[in-house]
């Protein structure tokens, strides 16, 4: 059973200044995690880690996409400005799409929308925002692998070093990393979701340094270095727009 069922219980697992995270010279946030990063850590069991990996790639074929670096697969319909045309969720997947909508992450809706990525080791993926066709709440269930998620303010927003037109380095604008253990829960909203970037390093092993902001709810400690394994994230959103044409269509019957 999860150790989570609602908003305030949430509210217990928010990360908020990691241990030494002061001590990562970034100026502007002062040591203190912009809201808001929720880490439960152990959310699914071991025995659910395995039944979804294995409906992970009980999938057909077809439904993998590879890109650079990692390979996806998309679940829910296919975001579009114009409204998506919704597809039914798989039950393994509706399953958890419900539980976690039950914490009141997405206000009153029900996710209907997952990304499946598999990362093999030395796999990331480009820093990036999750963009307006998502509601701002994106909620992340790791499973086999850990990896290190990093957080970094856009160019040209209110960093002293991006003034004066002064472009700054990938590793200055790098404010926070979150561990993601295997078989926990990530929830991220409001200024951390809208207002910065994140991204997965390529790489095969990961220190765990000072910017790493949630320690304290891992099993893994400050100083130690992970060796990555294969990691699969189910990336579980609610997509608002979505268009009423499946019944035209004579879907979702
Ligand atoms: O695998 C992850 O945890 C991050 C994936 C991600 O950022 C995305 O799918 O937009
Ligand atoms: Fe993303």
């Amino acid at each position: 059973m999860p150790n989570c069922h609602n908003l305030s219980d949430l509210e217990k697992f928010l990360v908020e200044k990691g241990s030494d995270l002061s001590a990562a010279s970034v100026s502007h946030i002062i040591g203190k995690v912009p809201r808001a990063a929720y880490y439960v850590p152990e959310y699914i069991s071991k025995a659910e880690e395995e039944y979804l990996l294995r409906q992970v790639y009980n999938a057909p074929k077809p439904k993998w996409t590879q890109l650079s670096g990692r390979k996806l697969q998309n679940w829910g319909g296919i975001p579009h400005v114009r409204g998506m045309v919704q597809e039914k969720l798989p039950s393994w997947l509706q399953t958890y799409a419900d539980q976690i909508s039950s914490l009141g992450v997405f206000g009153d809706h029900c996710a209907n929308h997952v990304l499946v990525n598999e990362y093999n080791a030395g796999e990331g993926i480009m820093p990036h925002e999750d963009g307006p066709m998502y509601y701002p709440t994106v909620t992340t269930i790791s499973l086999g692998s850990h990896t290190l998620l990093d957080f970094y303010v856009p160019i040209n927003k209110d960093c002293p070093e991006d003034q004066n037109q002064v472009s700054s380095t990938e590793e200055q604008r790098h404010i926070l990393s979150l561990l993601l253990e295997p078989r926990s829960l990530l929830v991220v909203r409001e200024e951390l979701y809208t207002s910065y970037l994140h991204g997965i390093c390529p790489k095969t092993s990961d220190t765990l340094g000072p910017k790493a902001a949630n320690l304290e709810k891992c099993t893994a400690h400050s100083g130690e270095t992970l060796q990555r394994g294969t990691r699969v994230s189910l990336t579980i959103r609610f997509v608002p727009k979505v268009l009423k044409t499946s019944i035209l269509f004579g879907r979702g019957r």
